[in-house]
């Protein structure tokens, strides 16, 4: 029986492919109308199938505009996968804050991460995702964590990040060979070493000097991860969840990263606890020293609270919470680190390299920028003795500086306006509601946020949405203009904010002026067009390949 079931379902996959591989032949051969043809049987997928490797983001924008900023996507019959896609400020207000509590990440949401990131912050609801986020927001906020951050990132500036540039820049000098630095590969192994060194409190060298020596495969694992991803997104959870169990294709590729991932994390805690074990006074502040601190600190409240049971008066509420506590800190531990080593690593470095892209191909911003640093950061540390010459190398900045990076700032915004890390927002209803658009959602309904559409809404930004224009963000007085969090949620909006915003301006600024201060970057190619992958995390397709050289030597 169970072979006959198999050779069914084989068969119904069979023609279900064929059929989509015909209507999605047909509809690449029509691709030059936009909106997405509703077929019979598999619906709108063929168009998402035809648009997923070429310009996803660029045709659910199309998408969108057209509708007015909401519309249905139909997937086929028998997939479950029918979407709200919407791009509508007020639709982002209502589900993130206003009517939060109807809101989650629901089953199929779930499911796609599940054996990837488990039941991590990202991926839980309810008091779970409570608990993880007061603690990690506890951490993040805890006396020196900052100076703490900022610290290691400096040691890894200047250790490695600029060796590594150093070394680019003189084999050009020398005319050895015309050197081309990937720099979107760079920045994402640099985000990757820097997010360790302040989550795990060690640094795996995955950006090294020698470049030969990097065998590191952790890094590797996490981006296989992202790009194979996408695409439980868009095939039927059926076809994924076969796919996977015959280790076929991208699930291949997933089940293969995430024994990686689980080696490194496992080891990683695992050498942790016996470090924790053999000190008695250790003064380390990455969090998962703090984590695990906590977690020994509630082990010693559980058992004095059953001893206390034992006794004449317990106080049951107390208990409860401790065991809640410790049941979700053990079980979750390993997935939130995985989760905040993801959106550290690749949110920041994903910011990084489309700012640096856009601000090489806009030379007035670049002037403006550099002129700002010169202002704000390098004449207040100029020394006295002028023959020492110009400031070089990693210098830090002060909170106060930072505040007053104004422009760079409004550069931060504006790249992260047209290339969010993260562009696409999902949510499931928990009951029927209505969307202020006037669409009624009922239960279970995923409705899909298109950041990236957001972004590009001459609704939301004016007719010059699509320019790169860091002064709409600053005010005629020369300060930063407050745009509402509804209607840039690159952040998020409502009680499931983003909680490493103000940690990433602050290493973006800190890392953006010292290198751009240090270094002039130019495109190795001549008009080279750059495009994205589809990805969970928005990055370009074939990096970015760039000519470093040291600015004004
Ligand atoms: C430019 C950089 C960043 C961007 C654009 C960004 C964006 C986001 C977004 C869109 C979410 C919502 C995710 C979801 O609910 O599905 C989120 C959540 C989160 N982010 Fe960030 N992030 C950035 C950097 C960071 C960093 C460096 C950290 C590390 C501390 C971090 C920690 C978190 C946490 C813990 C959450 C979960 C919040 C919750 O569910 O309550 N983020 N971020």
């Amino acid at each position: 029986m169970p072979i006959m079931i198999t050779i069914l379902l084989l068969a119904f996959l069979f023609f279900v492919s064929l059929w989509l591989s015909i209507v999605a032949f047909i509809a690449k051969k029509k691709s030059s109308s936009s909106s997405a043809v509703e077929w019979p049987v598999v619906g709108m997928l063929p168009a998402l199938l035809c648009n997923a490797t070429t310009n996803l983001h660029g045709f659910i924008t199309r998408l969108v505009k057209e509708s007015g900023g909401t519309f249905l996507f139909k997937g086929p019959c028998f997939a479950n996968l029918d979407f709200v896609v919407t791009s509508d400020p007020m639709n982002a207000h209502h589900v993130f804050s206003k009517n939060f509590a109807n809101y989650g990440k629901g089953e199929d949401f779930k499911a796609m991460f599940e054996e990837l990131f488990g039941e991590g912050i990202v991926n839980s609801d309810g008091e779970s995702w409570r608990f993880q986020r007061q603690r990690i927001h506890s951490f993040l906020t805890k006396d020196g964590f900052e100076n703490y951050v900022m610290r290691t990132l400096h040691q890894k500036m200047e250790g490695t990040l600029f060796r590594v540039l150093d070394d680019a820049c003189s084999t050009r000098r020398l005319g050895t060979v015309h050197v081309e630095v990937d720099m979107q590969d760079v920045v994402s192994r640099f985000m990757f070493d820097n997010i360790c060194m302040w989550v795990l409190g060690f640094d795996p060298g995955y950006l090294c000097v020698d470049r030969q020596l990097s065998t590191f495969s952790c890094g590797k694992a996490f981006d296989e991860i992202e790009e194979a991803v996408i695409y439980r997104h868009i095939v039927p959870r059926s076809i994924w969840e076969f796919q996977k169990r015959f280790g076929i294709g991208s699930e291949k590729k997933i089940s293969q990263s995430t024994k990686v991932l689980d080696e490194f994390l496992y080891d990683v805690v695992k050498t942790k606890k016996q470090e924790l074990h053999k000190e008695e006074q250790h003064q380390q502040l990455d969090l998962l020293t703090q984590w695990l601190e906590q977690g020994q600190q509630l082990d010693m409240l559980t058992q004095l609270m059953i001893a206390g049971q034992k006794g004449e008066s317990s106080d049951k509420s107390l208990r409860d919470m401790v065991f809640t506590l410790i049941a979700a800190g053990k079980d979750t531990l390993s997935s939130t680190l995985s989760w905040l080593l993801w959106l550290g690593k690749d949110s920041v470095s994903s910011v990084l390299t489309w700012l640096l892209w856009l601000v090489v191909i806009h030379p007035r911003v670049e002037k403006k920028i550099i002129e700002e640093i010169e202002r704000v950061v390098v004449m207040a540390k100029r020394r006295p003795d002028p023959r020492e010459g110009r400031l070089l190398g990693v210098f830090m900045i002060d909170k106060d500086e930072m505040n007053r990076l104004v422009y760079l700032h409004a550069i931060i915004c504006e790249t992260l306006r047209l290339y969010p890390p993260a562009p696409f927002e999902l949510r499931c209803a928990i009951e029927d509601d209505m969307l202020p658009s006037g669409h009624l959602i009922h239960k279970g309904t995923r409705i899909l946020f298109s950041i990236y559409s957001m972004g590009r809404m001459e609704e939301i930004w004016g007719k010059d949405c699509m320019e790169f224009k860091p002064e709409r963000w600053i005010s005629e007085q020369g300060s930063l203009i407050h745009i509402p969090s509804y209607k840039f949620i690159n952040f998020l909006a409502g009680p499931r904010y983003c909680l490493g915003k103000s940690l990433s301006f602050m290493q973006l600024k800190f890392i953006v002026s010292t290198l751009l201060w240090n270094y002039k970057f130019d495109m190795a190619e001549e008009g080279h067009v750059v495009k994205s992958t589809p990805s969970m995390v928005l990055s370009m397709k074939d990096g970015l390949k760039m000519r470093v050289s040291k600015r004004n030597v």
